[in-house]
């Protein structure tokens, strides 16, 4: 069983890989993939390994042309208490004096070389550049970095049971990017800073209240309204999205929110005829006639 709250029939395995610390499917009748956590016994805390993997599932995502939306989840619920997450952040158990060691012997971990990682802020900014809506599907507890995962998704669908909670500053730990600062956008200044300065618990609905929460489901429910909003986003003009989802973040993102809705406009701009005039005329050793191409206004 993946997970007690998996469709089976809604879902096939993205094959190719061999993952340990997460599960990676596509869907059968909606055009989206589902990443889950999978370490339920530990409320889906990551190591290493997991974020490694985390990375590879979202980064193929990004790059198929016949996905157009991600589910990020967890499984559950735990083999020893039943408890159910989406995930309680960095693994404690695995922290060296400098990030999080390797325990399974790989390339990575022959390089590390006794370095820490601290790598989840690399698939956070996967998550917050990659061209299609990331939503969070959150079955239980958000705490740490994964209440920062929560946060960097384009949206987040909870549980009636979910719970969040940011522990960082009781381990030591702090996510001075989008974790904190994306989260004072969602939820005000004072909020944010009473999440991170007390580490309470707040449950779905509050959450919701807040605006860092998008809807909150019945427990069974949730991936089955998961995926009504994959489908839904997924019929959606995928250029739209895309240019939508950009422009959310370019205010927030500096130059290189700047940079990366360029790149779009510019892609949108290779299409023209006017840009291909360009390409032709240095192709065919000429001037380019551009005149024929109005001034638009
Ligand atoms: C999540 C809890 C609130 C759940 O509480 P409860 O339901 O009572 O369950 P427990 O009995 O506590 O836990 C069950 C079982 O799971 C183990 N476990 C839970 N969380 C972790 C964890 N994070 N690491 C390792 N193990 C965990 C727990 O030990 C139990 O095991 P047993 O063997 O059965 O006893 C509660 O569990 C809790 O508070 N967990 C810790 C949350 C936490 O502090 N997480 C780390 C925050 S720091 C972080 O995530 C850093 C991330 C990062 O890399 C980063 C770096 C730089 C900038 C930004 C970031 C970033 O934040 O992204």
């Amino acid at each position: 069983m993946v997970s007690e709250l998996f469709d089976e029939s809604r879902w096939e395995s993205v094959g190719e890989f061999d993952f340990t610390d997460i599960t990676y499917h596509r869907g059968t009748d909606v055009p989206a993939v589902r990443i889950a956590f999978d370490r339920p016994d530990v409320r889906n805390a990551f190591r290493p390994e997991t974020v490694d993997q985390l990375y590879t599932a979202l980064d193929h995502a990004r790059r198929q042309p016949t996905i157009g939306c991600i589910l990020l989840t967890g499984n559950g619920p735990s083999s020893k208490d039943g408890g159910w997450a989406f995930c309680s952040g960095g693994d404690q158990q695995i922290r060296g004096e400098s990030g999080y060691e390797y325990e399974e012997e790989s390339e990575e971990a022959a390089a590390q070389e006794g370095l820490g990682r601290l790598h989840i802020l690399e698939v956070q900014r996967l998550i917050r550049f990659m061209p299609k809506p990331v939503i969070c599907v959150a079955p239980g507890w958000a705490v740490g970095g994964g209440h920062s995962l929560h946060v960097v998704c384009d949206m987040t669908i909870a549980s009636e049971n979910a719970i969040f909670k940011q522990t960082d500053a009781d381990v030591g730990s702090y996510d001075a990017g989008f974790g904190s600062a994306y989260l004072a956008r969602q939820v005000g200044q004072k909020k944010a800073r009473e999440i991170f300065f007390l580490g309470r618990d707040y449950d779905a609905e509050e959450a919701a209240e807040m605006g860092m929460v998008n809807e909150v489901t019945d427990h069974d429910e949730l991936e089955e309204v998961a995926l009504e909003w994959a489908d839904e986003i997924t019929r959606k003009s995928p250029m739209a999205i895309r240019m939508l989802k950009y422009a959310f973040n370019m205010a927030d993102d500096g130059m290189v929110g700047q940079q990366v809705f360029a790149g779009e406009a510019t892609r949108l701009g290779y299409m023209t005829e006017e840009a291909q005039e360009g390409r032709d005329a240095f192709n065919e050793n000429r001037e380019p006639n551009f005149r024929q191409f109005p001034w638009h206004y």
